[in-house]
């Protein structure tokens, strides 16, 4: 934490990122604010630094200009990726990372935030606390009826909405999702578009995608990403009119 950030009432808040690799710039004077209870999908051509930009956020690559505020106090370019992760930001990889020998249940159980001013003595009530959360994100992610079976079973749309219930469990202000429609059936697709919808009713998403029904299930701002800087932002219909979206991207 710094005096001199900038004064922002978003969530999160990029503020002139740049991003340079061997002389290449991933991220060029990128700015973007989301809110508090906002979903944003990102879209844009392969290599536009949507991928880095996560990674700014997340703490896994350090700009060489700009600020990254959350929460309008902290500056993201100055912590680890531990510390944002504790600040409240989760991160879903494409790939789903969940524990396969484990039952659903178990795989949720393991991610679920302590809470540290329970005290030992009410183990019993904590235990019962604890089951009603584990079913409240069973039901949310839609794995109640797969509770019992090893999470290799799944599908793998099932198995992407566990690791978004795994990542939930940690009550994250912010959820940065990578791809979450790739691989997933139509149905999958469309449940998925619902269950993020949901989530973003109490806390910020950002969802990089390339699936363009996805992002119209969505409905939803979009923020196009060209050659590391916004392009285009707005409405999609407004975006993928757009000649220079259409240009770089939509008309590929
Ligand atoms: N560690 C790195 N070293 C050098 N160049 C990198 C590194 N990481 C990314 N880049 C380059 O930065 C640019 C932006 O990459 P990035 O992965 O952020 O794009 P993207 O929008 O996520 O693309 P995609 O849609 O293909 O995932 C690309 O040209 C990439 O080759």
């Amino acid at each position: 934490m710094t005096t001199s950030l900038p004064v922002t009432t978003a969530l999160l808040y990029l503020n002139g990122v740049s991003v340079v690799f061997d002389g290449f710039r991933a991220l060029n004077n990128l700015s973007l604010a989301i809110g508090r209870a906002e979903m944003r999908a990102i879209i844009g051509p392969n290599g536009a630094g949507k991928t880095t930009m996560m990674d700014v956020i997340t703490g896994k690559t350090r700009p060489s200009e700009g600020d990254a505020i959350f929460a309008g106090r902290h500056d993201l370019t100055r912590l680890d990726e531990a510390s944002i992760a504790q600040l409240g930001i989760g991160r879903k990889f494409q790939t789903p990372t969940v524990f396969e020998m484990h039952t659903v249940e178990d795989n949720i159980r393991l991610s679920l935030k302590a809470d540290r001013r329970t005290l030992p003595t009410l183990f019993a009530r904590k235990t019962a606390a604890e089951r009603e959360r584990i079913d409240a994100l069973l039901e949310r992610v839609r794995l109640k009826d797969q509770r019992r079976r090893p999470a290799s079973e799944l599908s793998h749309g099932q198995k992407q909405w566990l690791e978004i219930g795994m990542l939930l469990a940690q009550e994250p202000q912010l959820l940065l999702v990578d791809e979450p429609a790739a691989g997933m059936t139509d149905q999958e697709t469309a449940d998925t578009a619902d269950l993020l919808r949901e989530i973003a009713e109490t806390r910020a998403v950002v969802v990089v995608e390339h699936d363009m029904t996805f992002v119209r299930d969505l409905g939803v701002k979009v923020t196009c990403l060209h050659e590391g800087s916004v392009l285009a932002e707005g409405p999609l219909d407004q975006v993928s009119a757009d000649e220079r979206v259409v240009e770089v991207y939509l008309g590929r």
